[in-house]
């Protein structure tokens, strides 16, 4: 069991006023339990499902699986065949939006991508007609890469690109852009791992202020009437609840949309339909993810030709 710190208590008071409830979340980040490991399927279940399964939730997209917790599956062949990608349950939590949304959009933006995972789902999920695929730190990128071409996700346009870039040269492009944003990685302890200064001022004040940075370019992305998925693995409402409330107050022509099968996942933390994950419920290390809506009329701007032709686009 690992030591209680201070600042963890202080965050534990800021998003339960109930002591129980408190210590229940405390205890699954210093006393972490395993979660059962997902998969994606990003083509049809072989006939033969080679993994010992559970129950699916009510909620859960028919192409994932969750599975019992003794399954490696990527150890198996498929796996390394791309028949399936390996992503925790938050990771599916937060794409959960994606699955109201229209298919399939013109255009779709992952702003932050690697490794990967939100963008194979949004693949799966919508089949969008474009995909870009952005990752702006080079030493992820090729993992982001290797990973959408083990799991044959084509066509996919995979981008090294700071979001304010993206916002000045393909404005008002993506029926739907998806931020899984960069934060303060509070999540990690929930999985046995380190993660050290998560809970600290600073370190969530950095991470707040480069949310708003990457969620206001990606504002820009989004065409009249187009989508905006924002989400983040972290717990403190700092880099969440706050973070769309800042959003909203700046940019007033975005809208929260309900997600109908998370309604019980609501944050008690805001009034804006927003949802959580909290390790305690067994099922992911924990999660936040919103639905924004670009209520401006009028009709998507098109991609230049050029911005294919730059040496920072590959196609896949
Ligand atoms: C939570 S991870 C994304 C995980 C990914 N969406 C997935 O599902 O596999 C956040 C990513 O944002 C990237 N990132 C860091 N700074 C960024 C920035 N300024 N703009 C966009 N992405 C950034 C990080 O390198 C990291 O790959």
């Amino acid at each position: 069991m690992k030591k209680v710190s201070n600042l963890l208590l202080k965050t534990s008071c800021q998003l339960f006023n109930v002591p129980s409830e408190r210590q229940v979340f405390v205890d699954a980040l210093v006393s972490p339990q395993p979660f059962h490991p997902a998969i994606l399927w990003t083509r049809s279940r072989p006939a033969e499902m080679p993994f010992n399964l559970v129950a699916p939730l009510p909620w859960q997209p028919e192409f994932v699986d969750r599975l019992a917790l003794d399954q490696q599956p990527s150890q198996h062949p498929l796996h390394q065949a791309g028949e399936f990608y390996c992503l925790d349950f938050s990771s599916v939590f937060v794409a959960m939006p994606m699955c109201q949304l229209a298919s399939p959009p013109a255009v779709l933006i992952d702003v932050c991508a690697a490794p990967g995972g939100q963008t194979i789902f949004a693949w799966r999920s919508l089949q969008p007609l474009q995909l870009l695929s952005n990752e702006p730190m080079s030493k992820r990128i090729g993992a982001l890469i290797t990973n959408l071409q083990r799991a044959q996700i084509k066509p996919v346009f995979a981008l090294r690109s700071d979001s304010n870039i993206l916002a000045e040269v393909i404005p008002q492009t993506a029926q739907v852009v998806v931020v899984n944003a960069p934060c303060s990685r509070q999540t990690l302890l929930a999985k046995g791992g380190e993660s050290p200064g998560c809970f600290h001022p600073v370190n969530i004040a950095k991470n707040a202020t480069r949310q708003k940075r990457i969620l206001a370019n990606a504002a820009q992305l989004v065409a009249p009437q187009g989508h905006l998925v924002y989400s983040t693995k972290t717990y403190t409402p700092d880099e969440n609840e706050r973070v769309v409330e800042w959003f909203l107050a700046h940019y007033p022509q975005f809208q929260p949309i309900v997600v109908e099968r998370l309604t019980s996942y609501q944050s008690s933390l805001t009034n804006i339909p927003s949802y959580r994950l909290f390790p305690q419920s067994g099922l992911g290390a924990g999660a936040f993810t919103v639905l924004l809506q670009n209520t401006q009329d009028g009709v998507a701007r098109k991609i230049p030709a050029t911005f294919f032709e730059h040496p920072s686009v590959t196609l896949l």
